[in-house]
């Protein structure tokens, strides 16, 4: 599933009109018909519907709604908004239809008429504005949000909920809250931002017959699902042993701190890593063997349990590491974590700590002959770029693909929608995962779940994106089977649900 800005969008809809022959007028009612379809067949309850017009082409696609939605026995009225030279043509055309058709067309309304008239109907269909709102919403359009946002009725948004910018980076001004959103054609960008998503209710999209060579012409965002996993997912060959599973490293774990990398450690395991050794000082090694059997270990020098500049040497023989997990900030550890960055010539994961040792040097691993990975959370985004949190919650793609291509590396930002961008500035959006996730550990396992995958893919982007489906799958699936809550589920539980992700995968 692509995910589009509105100029993308706008794009993809010429090139139906001038390169697949479509009129407008045929792409508003194939958009319009499939809602009114969908609403016919999902809320069957309902006998009654007020549209809400506006004078763009999201008016129009309400327009055919209503006409479709009166065929099939409803009540329905349009109450249009602006006057008729503020409509489209295509808008126009679809309104004389809906008039041609018996339809029922309210004009010069205000919002106090609209208060009293609204209660007579069960469902409010929300195609006030679409993905063209521009700049501070008017104020002649102003009050029909709020009202929409006070009724009862469910409220059904067209494409988009009315006011609500479909690109990020656009501070929201007033937006309608839809209870469901009819999403045209392809997701805009606003639905994968924490701001944005709340407003869209559920959400799904219709097609509308756009020829698929329309996205096709140039990449765009991406949203990874379930089928693409599988589609990509190496399989176990017959015949494979170990070292075709990859030899893993995790580096890290001062003293007192062995938790984080026996979460990576066991986490690479599980998501079938073929063999992996912990890198860390000496104390940690029986605790973290107690809780991980299968892991190897490397002892690293340390001092008053600091780890100390160690030969970065013998973590050349390795097909991945991942770095920083309970590493601590020590400037003799941020030594040391450089020159393993710097050093070695396979595919590094850096997060936690490493985040904080990588900063200083981020103008050298552009150099780098293998990929660098960072998975840094939204505060580790703003040590690392110094935005605010806020700013880089409104433009989290934008900011992500600016410093992917800025140090050529990969940025995996982690979050409720996981950001993945590759260092030429290609994107997707991993959405699986709860609010169980956001608890300390989980991160780490993150990190683990990334390095078997990366040892086991040539596409590091693809295997990056499967890393995070799945680790958020198995949060979803410990919640959905009832093995744990979003309250009590803990990091390790995402490392025992793993399997229950694999089996539903294969
Ligand atoms: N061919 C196409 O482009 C298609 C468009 N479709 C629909 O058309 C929509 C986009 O249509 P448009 O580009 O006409 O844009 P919209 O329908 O989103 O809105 C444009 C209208 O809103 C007004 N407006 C803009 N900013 C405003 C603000 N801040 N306050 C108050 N009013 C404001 C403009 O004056 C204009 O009348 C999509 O969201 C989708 O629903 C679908 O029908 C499918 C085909
Ligand atoms: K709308």
């Amino acid at each position: 599933m692509y995910i589009v800005t509105a100029e993308e969008m706008y794009e993809i809809d010429r090139y139906a009109i001038e390169h697949g022959g479509i009129d407008g007028k045929i792409l508003m009612e194939n958009a319009g018909r499939a809602i009114a379809e969908r609403i016919i067949k999902q809320e069957a309850s309902y006998q009654s519907a007020a549209v809400l017009a506006g004078g763009g082409n999201n008016g129009g696609d309400g327009f055919v709604i209503a006409r479709y939605l009166q065929q099939s026995g409803f009540e329905v009225k349009v109450f249009q908004l602006v006057p008729d030279q503020k409509l489209t043509s295509e808008a126009l055309y679809h309104k004389k239809l809906f008039i041609n058709h018996h339809g029922g067309v309210e004009t010069d309304i205000n919002v106090e008429m609209l208060r009293k008239d609204l209660p007579y109907y069960q469902l409010v269909i929300d195609a006030i504005l679409g993905i063209g709102v521009k700049g501070a919403i008017r104020p002649n359009i102003k009050p029909f949000i709020s009202l929409l946002n006070e009724c009862n009725q469910k409220i059904i948004s067209v494409d988009i909920p009315s006011g609500l910018p479909a690109n990020e980076s656009v501070q929201i001004d007033t937006a309608v809250k839809a209870d469901h959103t009819y999403i045209v054609e392809a997701p805009k960008q606003s639905l994968f931002t924490e701001w944005g998503f709340p407003y869209y209710g559920e959400w799904e999209i219709v097609s509308i017959g756009v020829p698929k060579q329309a996205y096709h012409r140039k990449s765009f965002a991406r949203r990874w699902e379930r089928d693409d996993v599988i589609a990509t997912l190496r399989k176990r060959d017959t015949f494979s042993h170990k070292g075709s599973h990859g030899k893993g490293v995790v580096i890290g774990g001062q003293q007192m701190m062995p938790g984080s990398v026996t979460l990576t450690a066991s986490a690479a395991l599980r998501a079938g890593a073929g063999l992996l050794t912990v890198a860390t000082v000496k104390d940690n090694i029986s605790i973290i063997a107690h809780k991980c059997t299968e892991a190897m270990y490397h002892v690293l020098e340390e001092q008053d349990g600091t780890i100390k500049e160690n030969d970065v040497t013998p973590f050349r023989t390795f097909d991945g590491a991942a770095i920083g997990m309970g590493m601590g900030r020590d400037p003799v550890t941020a030594k040391f974590t450089q020159r393993l960055i710097h050093d070695l010539d396979i595919p590094v994961i850096v997060d936690a700590d490493g985040l904080h040792h990588l900063k200083p040097i981020l103008n050298k691993v552009g150099k780098r002959n293998y990929p660098l990975i960072i998975t840094p959370h939204y505060g580790e985004m703003a040590m690392l770029t110094e935005y605010t949190i806020d700013r880089i919650k409104l433009s989290p793609m934008a900011i992500a693909k600016e410093f992917a291509r800025k140090y050529q590396l990969y940025v995996v930002l982690k979050g409720k929608f996981t950001i993945i961008t590759s260092p030429d500035g290609k994107q997707t959006v991993s959405d699986t995962g709860n609010a169980g996730l956001a608890k300390g550990g989980t991160g780490d396992v993150l990190s683990g779940v990334i390095l078997a995958m990366v040892m086991q893919h040539s596409s590091h982007l693809e295997a990056l994106c499967n890393a995070c489906y799945i680790h958020g799958a198995s949060a979803d699936m410990r919640v959905k089977t009832g093995r744990n809550t979003e309250i009590d589920m803990l990091a390790s539980d995402v490392i025992d649900g793993l399997s229950h992700v694999f089996h539903t995968l294969f």
